[in-house]
Order: structure tokens, then sequence, then C-alpha cells
């Protein structure tokens, strides 16, 4: 089925980037497509460029060429209100999203509200109290960050990235640190305040099962490209060997497990052979 721009909450249209003129580049050509209502993972290893998509997504570095556009607006061209403006609607979950140590947890969740909003008390309790509610932790609500665990403190952080109703979601590695139970929770509660805001959700992970579990579709990363891209039943399908690599997590294929470098024989003195990927190739200069 045909696409409209209706359906699509943000996109990157042949996106580069780099993080300084003439430097690297972490991104190039991407193109990308986030639909309305939906959840979709980014995947890919470490430092492939997942948390630049986000922070591109969120104005907070722009491309070096190409569009990223939210809500049909291209992010480079808003102003500091447009800019300001575009952020309230996007809820941001970053791995560690710390807490106000110094308030409580009720606070925590009122914080967004008393910033952006002029609504009053009764309302800001009754919206904070909907969101601990969500996230089960009504009952903590005058607890201090300090007294609740890591796992709750996760939950609280999500009760609060979502305090405005955001439409567009961005967790990045939700899952990092988390028992299975707490990864299990995590996944559910992404899943399901997307359908009850009635939101769209961006995910940014390493975890497949959970992701696969949850996401309607996928994009795998590797080079600051594309590498892959389908519904989670299509790339488990998919006889790819970078999907194949990544699903099943295996150490080495397409995405080589090493560092670039010299060989390990080389390091302990044991073969002076030269090798094939001279390590000159990656300096940084
Ligand atoms: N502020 C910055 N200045 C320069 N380079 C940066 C900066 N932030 C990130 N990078 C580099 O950009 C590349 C992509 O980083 P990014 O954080 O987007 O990767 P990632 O895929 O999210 O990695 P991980 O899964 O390990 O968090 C990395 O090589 C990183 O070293």
């Amino acid at each position: 089925m045909e696409s409209t721009s209706a359906d699509i909450i943000a996109s990157l249209n042949q996106v580069e980037f780099s993080y300084a003129p003439g430097e690297r580049k972490i991104l190039s050509g991407l193109e990308m497509e986030f639909r309305r209502g939906k959840v979709t993972a980014v995947m890919g290893g470490s430092g492939c460029g997942k948390t630049t998509i986000l922070r591109l997504l969120g104005g907070q570095v722009l491309a070096t060429s190409g569009q990223v556009k939210f809500e049909d607006q291209d992010i480079s061209r808003l102003d500091h209100e447009g800019l300001i403006a575009a952020r309230r609607k996007m809820g941001m979950l970053f791995q560690f999203g710390a807490l106000f140590t110094d308030i409580s947890v009720f606070e925590n969740v009122a914080f967004p509200l008393r910033e952006h909003t002029n609504l009053d008390e009764e309302m800001i309790r009754d919206l904070v109290m909907m969101k601990l509610n969500a996230v089960g932790l009504r009952n903590a609500r005058d607890l201090m960050p300090s007294q609740i665990s890591g796992g709750m403190a996760r939950r609280v952080a999500f009760a609060r990235a979502v305090a405005l109703d955001p439409p567009l979601i961005m967790y990045d590695e939700p899952f990092a640190g988390l028992d299975p139970i707490a990864l299990g929770v995590t996944a559910h509660l992404i899943k399901d305040m997307n359908s009850a805001l009635g939101a769209t959700s961006i995910l940014v992970t390493h975890d497949v099962p959970e992701t696969f579990g949850i996401a309607d579709y996928v994009y795998f990363i590797a080079d600051g490209k594309i590498a892959a891209q389908g519904t989670p039943e299509t790339l488990r399908a998919s006889t790819d060997p970078f999907v194949q690599q990544f699903i099943h997590a295996q150490p080495d294929g397409p995405v080589p497990f090493h560092y670039p470098g010299i060989e390990i024989g080389q390091d302990f003195g044991l073969d002076s052979q030269p090798i094939s990927q001279p390590i000159q190739q990656n300096k940084v200069s």
C-alpha cells in the first residue's frame, strides 16, 4: 500500500552526517521513515550511528546534507521557537535518563507539566497519577529517587518522558542493564504505552529478542548506512549474512568483531607477517 506523508511522522531523506566539517562521515545516504502509530527499531553494532539518528530527529545536531523531517517540517529550517515546539512533541528516554535526585517521584513526573503548561495543580496531580499508574508506581509517588531501585527509576523516567503525551517517543537503549523480568516488563510497557497514547515509538537498541517481539519495523544500520530493513518476520526469514549475524549474535561475519589492525600474533611477537588491512587506514588525524 502506498504511504502518504500523513502516515509518516518523521523521516530522513538522503541524510549525510559528520560531527565536524571534513571529519569522518558517521551517516551517509540514509533514507528512513517512521510511521505513525508504529514501533520502529533502529539496530546495529556499537558506534554505527544509532544515537546520532535520534539526535538528528531531536534537532540536537543538524544533517550535513539531506533532510530530517518531523511532522512535515524540515528540522534544520526551524527557528529556536519552532525547534522548542517540535521537541515538546517528542518524548526522549535515554539509557540512564537521570531523575532529579532532590525531588520526589511525583515531582519528577510533574516537572515537564509545570515547565511547559499552565495547568492547575489538580489537573497536574491527575495527569501525574495516571502516568505513574501506567508504569505501576502510583504508590511510590512520595518516595525520593534514592529510595527506589534502578528498574523503578527507569519507569519513573518513562512516566516523565510521556507526561506531555508526546506523539513521538524516542528510546535510547531502554533495555540496557535490566534483568530478564524488567526487560520483558519494559518491552511491554513500550508497546502498551505506544498504543495507549496513540503515539509513535522509535527504539534504538541491541536487544534482538525483546525488540523483535514488539517492533512493527526494523532498520539495521552498519557503517552509517542501512544494511537491512523490514518487519521482524521478514528479517527472521532473511538469508542476508549481516542479518543472520546480528539476529543470532554471532561474533564474526560481515561485521568483524575485532577493530581492524594488526594480527594478534604480531602483538605478541609471534608473527611478523604484514596484514591485509594496514592500521594506517584507521588512523584518526
Ligand atoms: N559528539 C561527538 N563528537 C564526535 N564524534 C562522535 C560524537 N558522538 C558520537 N560520535 C561518534 O559517532 C559514531 C556514532 O556514534 P553513536 O553514538 O551514534 O553510535 P551508536 O550506534 O549509538 O553506538 P552505541 O550502540 O555504542 O551507543 C561513533 O563512532 C562515535 O564515536
